[in-house]
């Protein structure tokens, strides 16, 4: 990059556990050895314990899977030395939140925010242990073999720190990651024989809704019903049980979806702001590898053929994939929906 002044570009690829997480970080760490001078090269490292405790989760083949892709921009000056940088991540692996095959886990930081939340943080976030909670305890798995998760979270800590991310975006953060767990506590009940449902009254839906600051009666409202407009008229419709059950975990999905972009706009506000930017870059892009599934041809397809578009996706920001949950076969994996390009979107639907 020096010698020549040209950017450089480091794509790692692999399937899911082959090393990729962990050849990005020794990359890292080796250009902040080299570039390292004024202490933004440790904010740079400690952004990977961020993003791995949100980002990463148990699963069958890897204890620490990245479940997004990531491509960190590293900024450096005339002499060589990091003075900033940038990360764009692309799809999270939301589903992932509400639902996943037995012995997976969801994403770090909830089982690191149960063992390891200080009592003052525990009362403030009417928090309990990971198995109290359905999200957590549905694919029986809370802990990983040689992981201390509560040691964990006193390392996330100290990198929210170190990243400058303020004490009370720090509780901002672990607010909304307990209304997710919350959330997974309601539950309806049939009211008639059309399967439409009212909530039930719990501690899920009184501690969901004083976390997320709104009344009881609005969350059950957004939880169970929906408004129709017909001619000029609001219709308030009941939802079934299980319209309701998406409901719930749509929002669960969408708000840590959401969380996790906000984080990563945190940290680049913090590796951005107030420093020199350059022309100078070396980025490394690390995407998580599609699970091979044998079931039949056509998931295979997708997924070779999401791969190929990746490729070509961070070639030329040619058009946007959005990772969406493929349902109807009870499968959880992740299925790709192409938008923003008509040649992709009618080769895929042609395949469907
Ligand atoms: N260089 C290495 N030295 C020691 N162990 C490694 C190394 N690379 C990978 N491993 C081991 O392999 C595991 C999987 O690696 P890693 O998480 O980097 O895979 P990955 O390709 O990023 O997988 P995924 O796509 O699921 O995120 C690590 O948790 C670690 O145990």
């Amino acid at each position: 990059m020096l010698r020549d002044g040209i950017n450089q570009s480091i794509i790692i690829s692999g399937e899911s556990g082959a090393g990729k997480t962990e050849t990005a970080k020794i990359a890292m760490q080796y250009l902040a050895a080299l570039g390292g001078a004024n202490g933004m090269e440790s904010e740079v490292l400690q952004t990977n314990v961020i993003l791995e405790a949100l980002g990463n989760a148990k699963t069958s083949r890897n204890d620490n899977s990245s479940r997004f892709g990531k491509l960190i921009e590293m900024h450096f000056s005339e002499t060589g030395k990091i003075c900033g940088a940038k990360i764009q991540t692309f799809l999270l692996e939301k589903s992932r939140v509400v639902r996943r095959a037995p012995g997976e886990r969801s994403y770090h930081i909830f089982y690191q925010l149960c063992s390891g939340a200080s009592p003052l943080h525990r009362k403030k976030l009417l928090l309990r242990d990971a198995n109290y909670y359905n999200y957590l305890k549905q694919s029986a798995c809370l802990r990983i073999d040689g992981v201390d998760d509560a040691k964990r979270f006193s390392s996330l800590l100290g990198a929210l720190d170190i990243v400058q991310i303020s004490g009370e975006n720090q509780m901002e953060l672990f607010s909304m990651l307990a209304v997710v767990l919350w959330l997974g506590n309601i539950s309806f009940s049939v009211i008639d024989n059309e399967n439409h449902v009212e909530v039930d009254s719990n501690e899920g839906l009184a501690n969901a809704a004083k976390l997320l600051g709104c009344s009881v009666p609005q969350l059950v409202i957004a939880l169970s019903t929906r408004k129709i407009q017909a001619g000029k008229e609001n219709i308030v419709q009941r939802l079934t049980l299980t319209q309701a059950l998406d409901a719930r975990d749509a929002l669960a999905k969408s708000i840590y979806a959401h969380l996790f972009d906000w984080i990563v706009e945190q940290i680049n506000h913090s590796l951005g702001t107030g420093r020199q930017r350059t022309r100078r870059s070396i980025s490394i892009l690390d995407i998580y590898g599609f699970e091979s599934f044998n079931k039949n041809g056509f998931e295979q397809f997708c997924i070779n053929y999401a791969n190929e578009r990746l490729q070509q996706h961070f070639n030329r920001h040619l058009f946007k994939l959005e990772q969406e949950e493929y349902l109807d076969d009870g499968i959880d994996w992740a299925s790709v929906e192409f938008v923003d390009n008509a040649d992709c979107l009618s080769l895929f639907e042609k395949s469907l």
